[in-house]
C-alpha cells in the first residue's frame, strides 16, 4: 500500500475512513476485530504515515511574512495575521525573523484597533531582535497606540460587567453550575442534565472552562493548542517545532508538561490522522500518563481497577481543586470520570476508530519519548487499547464541530429546538436559558452551536454528521411528530404585544436593549415554543442577540495588558 501523504487533502481529513475501506477490501477478516489486529496488519503491510515534520526554519519564516504582506496589502487582515503567526512559529528563537514576524502581527492588530495587543506584539518584536534600522517605524506605532489608549480607545472594558455570569445560585460543589441541576439516566438519551427546579429565560446556568481540545490542521495557527483561545493575540510558539502555537506562555508551559512533550516532533504526522475530535482521545491519554508521573504500570493498575462502568461528573467537587490553570492538568477524579464513561453499543461498532488508534499507536511508538516508556508487550497493548477507548469517548462526548470537551456540559443532550442556548467562544462554554424550564424537565441545547441563525433542520450537513452519531429522539424529532406545528394557527399572543416586540427589535434598539425585550417576551410566552413555527423567528433572534452581546463583552484586552506587564517585569529582571 502507498504511504499516507496528501490523502488528507483529498479526503478532507478522513484518512482512516477512506483507508479502512481499502484495508477491508484487502483484508475483510479484520472487520470489527480487536484494534490489535488492525495494528498488526498496518505495521506489517502499511501504509506508513509519511508526512514531513515542521522544524524551525528562518527561510520559511521569511516566505510566510511575504505571503502575509500580500494579504495585508489586499486588506485581507485575518489571512495576513494567520501567515504572520505561522512566520512566528517557523522562526528560530535567536533570529531577527522572529522579531519581524511579531512586528508584522502588530501592524495587523493596529489596523484592527486592538491597541493592547499591538503593544504586546511590539514588546515581543523588540525582545526578539527586531532590526535597529527598522525600529523607528515600530516606535512610531507604539506611541500612536499609547495615544489611542490614553484617548479612551482601549479594548479593556473595566466598567462593564458581562451579563453572562451565573445569575442564579450556584451548586456548592460545582461553582460554575446552577444549583438545582442534576444528572439522570433517561431512556434513549443515556446520561442527561435535568432541572430539579424551574429556570427562567435569561438565566445563566453554566459557565465552564474546557477540559481538553484538539485543534484541527486547518486552524493550527489560529487557535491556541492548549485552551482553544482564538489567536488574535501575540502568538507564543513551541520552542522546538513549528507545528503548534499558544496564546500565552502559561498555555505553552501547561501543554508542554501534560501533552506536547510527547507529540513535539511528530505533530504533523499525528495531525494527518484525524480531522476531528479523535485527537482529544490521544491528548487525554497523555494527560492521564502525566497524572501518574509517566509511570505506565501505575496507570495500567488504575485503569484496570476502574472499569468503564459509567460515571457521574456531578459527583466531582471542584471546590477542592484549583483547576487546569494552577495544576497544569486535570485532576485524577476528573480523569476517572472521563475514563469510566460508558458508550452506547452503536458507537463501539465503528471500524474507523480502530484504524485511527492503530495509526496513532504506530506513529507514537516510532517516537523515542513515547517508545521509551512503553517497553513490555503488556504496556504496549495497554497504550493501544487505552488510546482506542479514549478516541471513542472523545468522539462521544466532545462537540464534533468545535472539537472541545467540557466535563459537565458534555452531559447535556441535543434537541433540534432546544430550551437552552450553548454559547462557546474560546475555551469557555456558557448555557443561557431560552425559555422557561419546568422542574424535572431535561436541559437541552443544540449541538449545532455555531449556526446561531438556524436550528438544526434536517437539510443541514452538520445534522447529517450528527445523524451518523445517533438517531435523534428530541421532542421535535420523536416519531409521529410530537411537535404541534401548525403554521396557520394564530399565535395566542395579543397582537399588541407582538407589534411592540417588533417595534423594539427592528426600531433601532441596541443589542442589549433588544436582549432585555426578548428575554421579557420569552419569559411571558416562551412556553409556546416550539409548538408554533412562527415563534422560531423570535427564538432565533434571541439566540443571535445573545451571541452578539456575549462577544461584545468578551474582554480579551486585559489578557494583553497582563502579558505586557509580565514582559516589562521580565525585561526589568533581565537588566538587574
Ligand atoms: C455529548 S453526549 C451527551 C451525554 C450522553 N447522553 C451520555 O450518556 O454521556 C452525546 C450522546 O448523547 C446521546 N444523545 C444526545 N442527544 C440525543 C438525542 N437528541 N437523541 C438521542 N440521543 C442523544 C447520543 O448517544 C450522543 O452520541
Amino acid at each position: 500500500m502507498q504511504a499516507i501523504n496528501g490523502l488528507y487533502e483529498a479526503a478532507m481529513g478522513d484518512v482512516p475512513r477512506k483507508l479502512f475501506e481499502k484495508i477491508h477490501s484487502k483484508a475483510p477478516h479484520l472487520r470489527l476485530r480487536d484494534v490489535a489486529a488492525y495494528r498488526d496488519y498496518l505495521s506489517r503491510y502499511g501504509p506508513k504515515v509519511d508526512v514531513p515534520e515542521r522544524t524551525k526554519d528562518n527561510v520559511k519564516a521569511g516566505q510566510c511574512r511575504l505571503e502575509g504582506n500580500q494579504f495585508y496589502h489586499k486588506q485581507m487582515q485575518s489571512f495576513a495575521l494567520e501567515k504572520y503567526i505561522e512566520s512566528v512559529c517557523w522562526a528560530t528563537e535567536d533570529s531577527k525573523d522572529l522579531g519581524m514576524a511579531y512586528a508584522n502581527c502588530s501592524a495587523v492588530l493596529f489596523s484592527a484597533r486592538e491597541y493592547e495587543f499591538t503593544l504586546l506584539a511590539i514588546a515581543l518584536a523588540k525582545k526578539h531582535h527586531y532590526p535597529d534600522e527598522l525600529m523607528p517605524k515600530l516606535l512610531k506605532r507604539e506611541s500612536e497606540c499609547k495615544l489611542m489608549i490614553a484617548g479612551g480607545h482601549s479594548g479593556c472594558r473595566p466598567n462593564k460587567v458581562s451579563p453572562f455570569k451565573l445569575n442564579v445560585s450556584a451548586n456548592p460543589k460545582i461553582p460554575f453550575l446552577a444549583d438545582g441541576i442534576t444528572m439522570k439516566v433517561l431512556p434513549g438519551y443515556g446520561r442527561s442534565m435535568v432541572a430539579e427546579r424551574g429556570f427562567e429565560a435569561g438565566d445563566v446556568i453554566l459557565e465552564e472552562e474546557l477540559t481538553a481540545c484538539s485543534v484541527n490542521r486547518a486552524k493550527k495557527y489560529l487557535l491556541c493548542q492548549c485552551c482553544a483561545y482564538t489567536m488574535d493575540a501575540s502568538p507564543v510558539p513551541c520552542v522546538r517545532c513549528a507545528s503548534v502555537v499558544y496564546c500565552s506562555k502559561e498555555c505553552r508551559q501547561v501543554d508542554m508538561k501534560v501533552v506536547h512533550r510527547f507529540e513535539c516532533g511528530i505533530g504533523e504526522k499525528l495531525d494527518h490522522i484525524s480531522y476531528g475530535a479523535a485527537r482529544i482521545g490521544v491528548r487525554m491519554f497523555f494527560r492521564g500518563l502525566t497524572l501518574f508521573n509517566d509511570d505506565v504500570d501505575k496507570m495500567m493498575e488504575f485503569c484496570k481497577a476502574h472499569k468503564r462502568s459509567g460515571s457521574d461528573p456531578f459527583s466531582l467537587d471542584y471546590t477542592r481543586t484549583s483547576g487546569i490553570a494552577d495544576e497544569g492538568n486535570i485532576t485524577l477524579e476528573e480523569f476517572k470520570v472521563f475514563h469510566q464513561t460508558s458508550i452506547p453499543e452503536i458507537n463501539l461498532k465503528k471500524d474507523f476508530t480502530r484504524v485511527q488508534a492503530a495509526l496513532y499507536y504506530l506513529i507514537l511508538m516510532d517516537h523515542a519519548p513515547v517508545a521509551s516508556l512503553f517497553v513490555t508487550d503488556a504496556q504496549k497493548d495497554f497504550m493501544l487499547h487505552c488510546i482506542h477507548d479514549y478516541i471513542r469517548t472523545a468522539l462521544f462526548l466532545a462537540n464534533l464541530e468545535t472539537q472541545k470537551l467540557y466535563t459537565i456540559a458534555a452531559i447535556c443532550n441535543h434537541a433540534c429546538i432546544p430550551n437552552t442556548f450553548a454559547i462557546t467562544s474560546d475555551g469557555r462554554m456558557v448555557f443561557v436559558v431560552l425559555r422557561r424550564i419546568q422542574p424535572n424537565e431535561q436541559i437541552l441545547t443544540s449541538y449545532n452551536i455555531m449556526h446561531v441563525e438556524g436550528d438544526m433542520g434536517h437539510d443541514n450537513p452538520y445534522a447529517r454528521q450528527l445523524a451518523m452519531q445517533f438517531k435523534c429522539i428530541c421532542p421535535v424529532c420523536k416519531p409521529a411528530g410530537s411537535r404541534v406545528a401548525n403554521s396557520n394557527a394564530p399565535l395566542p399572543i395579543p397582537s399588541g404585544d407582538v407589534d411592540e416586540l417588533r417595534r423594539k427589535l427592528f426600531g433601532g434598539d441596541g443589542p442589549e436593549g433588544q436582549l432585555v425585550t426578548l428575554r421579557r417576551f420569552m419569559q411571558q410566552y416562551g412556553h409556546l415554543h416550539p409548538d408554533h413555527p412562527l415563534f422560531d423567528t423570535y427564538i432565533r433572534k434571541y439566540r443571535a442577540g445573545l451571541m452578539q452581546v456575549y462577544l461584545y463583552y468578551v474582554d480579551n484586552a486585559h489578557r494583553a495588558r497582563a502579558a505586557i506587564d509580565a514582559e516589562v517585569e521580565e525585561a526589568t529582571n533581565r537588566q538587574k
